[in-house]
């Protein structure tokens, strides 16, 4: 092919395929820094029963407390935080009264309460980044705490100071897998964007899905049992420059759905917020299925069996769910130590409870060599992220 002037040119597709290759890093992707918040107002698990029926006027249900005391009491949660308090309750009956629709106000009270707790874990993970938020370029926002338009994303780069450009995407609706949904995208960013920053931010309320007690809705205390609110942000980027002191490698990332199990944690938006229903059968078939997810996950990279040699961060669901990842895999019980903290000290905080786990992996440095991170989602979905810890000796 010539130039008008009659001068050789090279084919636009080998020019355009040089840039994008040019474009892409070098390196893979890092998790670069950490953040986390929870809201001030801390329960006890021992006392949780007897606040709960409180503010939810229930007291008279004797059959059910009894109840939610026993599964608090087998939970191995020690506390959880959450941003609704006893008067902020007070002050909403429809909360609590399953009469009355209550999506409106619970959606209005998220629409601050989530960007402001998620700038909170955020701004934590720049400060430890080093460098200046307007360097991020690209935001991945994850929550089914509510949904606006604009969203947290938006909200969050105005709070944060971001560049007007930064490049946003926004996640709704992923459960409790969605933080590991937003590092998977951000590895892709990252790796596929040379001089890319992405800042992952999740954050769950559990305002969205409070709920008083009913007969007819056992399950409903599942949910109140283990749920607590929190938010998690992490730096991602490749190539880390000299002030940048990555913590793990993203390896490789992965998602399986389990088979037969659309209906083992399925929630659903309604007038009265957002109803979750985690099923009885969800931990045997996490057990049942979590080996071949990590297989599938894992063999490419040519790793197999000797779990026990790998570092978990695995999403602590539930104490249940834990067990079954531990037994489904045969895992010495320290492995799962991380997940069990995070467990005991905050609850099920959906999404960002991942977040937390490493987190607490670094700060026991306990990681080392070559680890997996597990999301465990709707559906039931898998989410896995195979991370390699890069020894840092980063003062967190
Ligand atoms: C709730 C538990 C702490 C209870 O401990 P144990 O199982 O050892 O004790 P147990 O069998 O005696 O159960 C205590 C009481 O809870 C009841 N119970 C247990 N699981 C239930 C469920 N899913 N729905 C309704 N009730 C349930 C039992 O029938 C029993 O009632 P009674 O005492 O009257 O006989 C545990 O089962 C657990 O951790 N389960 C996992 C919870 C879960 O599904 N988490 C995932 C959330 S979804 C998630 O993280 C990701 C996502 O999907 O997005």
């Amino acid at each position: 092919m010539t130039s008008l002037l009659g001068n050789p040119i090279a084919s636009p597709g080998a020019a355009i395929n040089g840039t994008r290759r040019g474009a892409r890093a070098d390196g893979p992707a890092t998790v670069l820094a950490i953040g986390t918040a929870n809201p001030p107002n801390c329960v006890k698990q021992e006392d949780y029963a007897d606040y709960y029926f409180r503010v939810t006027k229930s007291e008279h249900l004797v059959n059910l407390k009894a109840k939610l005391q026993r599964i608090c009491h087998k939970s191995a949660i020690k506390k959880r935080y959450f941003h609704h308090t006893e008067e902020l309750l007070d002050s909403h009956p429809e909360f609590t009264d399953r009469r009355f629709p209550s999506l409106d106000a619970r959606q209005d009270i998220v629409a601050t309460a989530v960007p402001e707790l998620t700038a909170a874990a955020a701004a934590e993970a720049i400060a430890e980044w080093g460098r200046p938020a307007t360097e991020i370029t690209h935001l991945v926002v994850s929550t089914y705490s509510g949904a606006h338009m604009p969203g947290t994303d938006f909200h969050l780069a105005s709070l944060l100071g971001l560049r007007p450009t930064v490049r946003r995407t926004m996640l709704y609706m992923n459960g409790c897998s969605s933080a590991s949904a937003a590092l998977r995208v951000a590895k892709d960013i990252a790796e596929n964007n040379r001089g890319a920053r992405v800042l992952v931010a999740c954050a769950e309320l559990t305002l969205i899905l409070f709920r008083a007690p009913h007969e007819a809705h056992a399950d409903t205390l599942i949910m109140q049992a283990l749920f607590g609110d929190g938010a998690g942000a992490v730096v991602v980027g490749a190539d880390p420059v000299s002030v940048e002191q990555p913590d793990f490698e993203m390896v490789s990332a992965s998602q399986a759905m389990i088979p037969e199990s659309k209906d083992m944690a399925k929630g659903r938006l309604r007038e009265d917020g957002l109803l979750f229903l985690p099923s009885r059968e969800m931990p045997s078939l996490v057990r049942e299925n979590i080996e071949r997810c990590v297989v599938d996950a894992l063999s490419p990279l040519d790793i197999s069996g000797g779990w026990n040699d790998l570092f978990w961060a695995v999403h602590p669901g539930g104490r249940a769910i834990l067990d079954s990842v531990e037994a489904g895999l045969g895992l010495d019980p320290r492995k799962l130590e991380a997940s069990r903290h995070v467990l005991r000290e905050y609850g099920n905080m959906s999404g960002p409870s991942v977040i937390f786990v490493l987190d607490e992996l670094r700060r026991q440095q306990e990681e080392n060599g070559m680890g997996v991170m597990v999301g465990i989602g709707p559906g039931i979905s898998v989410e896995t992220m195979v991370l390699r810890a890069t020894g840092s000796q980063k003062k967190i």
